[in-house]
C-alpha cells in the first residue's frame, strides 16, 4: 500500500484536527456489542468483527443495515436507532482505545504547542462521554459533534468551526480522517487531508479516487507535519 503520498512539499501545520471514530479511536467494538445486542432481541444472526468494523464510521443507522441486511427496509428504523444508541452509550468505551501511534503523535503536538482538535459527526451527547473515557483526548483545544452546527460533514462548516475557535487559518490546518465525507469537508473547508489506513476504510483503489493530500499508514506520519 502506498504511503504518505505527498502533492506537495512537506508542509509544517498549525492545526491538526482530528475525526473521532477510526481515525483517534478504534470504536469498532463498542460499536458491533451494541450492534449484537440490537440483532439478538429480535432473534438474528449476530455479525462478526470484519462485517461490523466495515461500517463502524458511518453512524447507527449504517450499522443497523449491515446487520439487518435486505431486512432492514422493512424495520420500523427509528425505535432500532434509539436502541442501538442507548447500548452503545450504556458501555461507550468498554473496548474502546487509541489506535497505535495516536498518543505518541497528540504528545509530540501538544510538546511543539501546536493546536490540535476534534471534529466527529457523532452527536455530542455520545461524543462528551466518549471523549472524557479517554484520558489521550483531554487536552483537544476543540470538540465539535455532528449536531453542534446545522450542517455535519461533508458540509465544511464545522470544520470552519473548529479553525476559527482555534484561531488558525484553513489551509494551515491538516484534516485527518478515515471516510470520503472526511476528505470532502477537509476540502471543502480549504485544508489539507490525510487519509487514516489505520480506520475503516474501504479498499485501496476506492481511498486512493478520494485524493487526499496523503495516505498515512500509522499517525506517526504526522510527525512529517510538526
Ligand atoms: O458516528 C458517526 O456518525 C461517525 O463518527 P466520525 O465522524 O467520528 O467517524
Amino acid at each position: 500500500m502506498a504511503s504518505s503520498q505527498s502533492t506537495s512539499p512537506t508542509i509544517e501545520y498549525d492545526a491538526f484536527l482530528f475525526d473521532l471514530d477510526g481515525t483517534l479511536l478504534d470504536t469498532a467494538d463498542d460499536l458491533g456489542a451494541a450492534l449484537n445486542t440490537v440483532l439478538r432481541s429480535q432473534q438474528l444472526d449476530t455479525v462478526s468483527r470484519e462485517v461490523y468494523r466495515a461500517a463502524a464510521s458511518n453512524g447507527a443507522a449504517a450499522l443497523l443495515e449491515v446487520g439487518f441486511k435486505d431486512k432492514w427496509g422493512e424495520q420500523p428504523q427509528a425505535q432500532l436507532v434509539k436502541q442501538l444508541i442507548d447500548a452503545y452509550a450504556a458501555n461507550i468505551a468498554k473496548h474502546t482505545t487509541c489506535f497505535a501511534g495516536i498518543e505518541p503523535l497528540l504528545i509530540e503536538l501538544e510538546r511543539k504547542n501546536i493546536k490540535w482538535g476534534i471534529m466527529t459527526n457523532k452527536p455530542g451527547f455520545l461524543t462528551a462521554p466518549l471523549v472524557a473515557a479517554i484520558p489521550a483526548l483531554k487536552n483537544a483545544c476543540v470538540v465539535i459533534s455532528g449536531d453542534t452546527l446545522a450542517e455535519a460533514k461533508p458540509s465544511p462548516l464545522p470544520l470552519l468551526h473548529c479553525a476559527k475557535l482555534m484561531g488558525v487559518t484553513p489551509n494551515r490546518c491538516l484534516y485527518i480522517g478515515d471516510a470520503l465525507r472526511d476528505i470532502q469537508a477537509g476540502k471543502a473547508a480549504g485544508m489539507h487531508t490525510a487519509t487514516a489506513l489505520w480506520g475503516y476504510v474501504p479498499n485501496l483503489t476506492e481511498v486512493l479516487s478520494w485524493q487526499a493530500d496523503f495516505n498515512w499508514q500509522s499517525p506517526i506520519e504526522g510527525f512529517n507535519h510538526i
